[in-house]
């Protein structure tokens, strides 16, 4: 049987992709979209919004259908009420919303002593292999004779709110807890010296349309070594973020991610 799904933030630029995806996936039925009551195509069919054609769920704020899991897109307060809504039908929560403070994170880990919550900052599978890639290289250089200093680049569109990315933020952590990392920073002007190693420095490009890119480097005395990894469209992070939701229905509480549902 498929799984019913919910989409919040749905006429946003992710929730568009999700209701194209998600209604050409016949293991899923899109049965409610909410979206914020201000948005100028709010009440009109999410199909239609999304360029599909109608599939008779309206843009809401409420919805009288059941669903098995929620899939949020949207807004740190969009977020907020998703993590609400989530708990209150009992259904399993995919978090894909970056930018959110601790206020809002602690409610998510909260949520999932309840429900089973699928949360990550890139539903992409590459974006999830090179993450485990730079745990390898972090591992392997973090006692490197001479050091290695670790930088992370990310381009995102000019419409993101959030700087830097999530992504780029947890490629740091991780990176960062292997090789026992503690100061980071985010950009450089006038004169900060000399690079200490014990950092980490994250730089966020705002251009055009561009939809997710990333760059590790860890540069050494004589040799570096970068990583890279690219979207091309939206749709690696919505297919994820979908797969996450038919992984997530119906599995017991708890904090789930990526690598959980891709099974890297
Ligand atoms: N985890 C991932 O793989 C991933 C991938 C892409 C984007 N994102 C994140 O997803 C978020 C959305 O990105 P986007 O490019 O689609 O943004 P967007 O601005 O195009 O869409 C956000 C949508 O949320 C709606 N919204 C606002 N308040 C709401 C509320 N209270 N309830 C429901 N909907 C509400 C807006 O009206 C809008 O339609 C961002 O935080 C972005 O960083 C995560
Ligand atoms: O388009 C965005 O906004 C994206 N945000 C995510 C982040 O902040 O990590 C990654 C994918 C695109």
């Amino acid at each position: 049987m498929a799984t019913r799904i919910a989409i919040n933030g749905a006429a946003g630029r992710m929730g568009q992709r999700l209701v194209a995806l998600g209604s050409a996936d016949k293991d899923l039925d899109i049965v409610a979209c909410f979206e914020y009551s201000g948005h100028p195509k709010f009440g009109q069919d999410a199909g239609t919004v999304a360029g599909i054609g109608e599939i008779d769920v309206t843009l809401a704020e409420e919805t009288a259908a059941e669903y098995a899991a929620i899939i949020d897109f949207s807004v740190p307060a969009g977020a907020h009420a998703a993590v609400e809504r989530a708990v209150n039908a009992k259904a399993a929560l995919v978090m894909a919303t970056t930018g959110l403070e601790e206020e809002h994170q602690a409610k998510i880990r909260e949520a999932a002593q309840v429900i089973p919550v699928v949360w990550a900052p890139s539903m992409s599978t590459t974006v999830n292999l090179t993450m485990k890639l730079c745990e390898i290289a972090a591992e392997a250089l973090k006692d490197i004779p001479g050091g290695a200093d670790v930088e992370v680049l990310e381009r995102h569109h000019r419409f993101k709110e959030d700087s830097p990315s999530g992504t780029a933020l947890r490629f740091g952590e991780l990176i960062a807890n292997k090789m026992g990392i503690t100061n980071f920073v985010h950009g450089r002007e006038g004169r900060p010296g000399a690079r200490p190693h014990n950092e980490i420095a994250y730089h966020a490009i705002r251009t055009g349309d561009n939809p997710g890119e990333h760059t590790i480097i860890f540069g050494l005395l004589g040799e570096t070594i970068e990583m890279t990894v690219r979207a091309s469209n939206r749709d690696c992070y919505a297919t994820g973020a979908l797969q996450a939701a038919k992984f997530a229905a119906g599995k017991k509480p708890g904090l789930y991610n990526m690598n959980d549902v891709l099974g890297l």
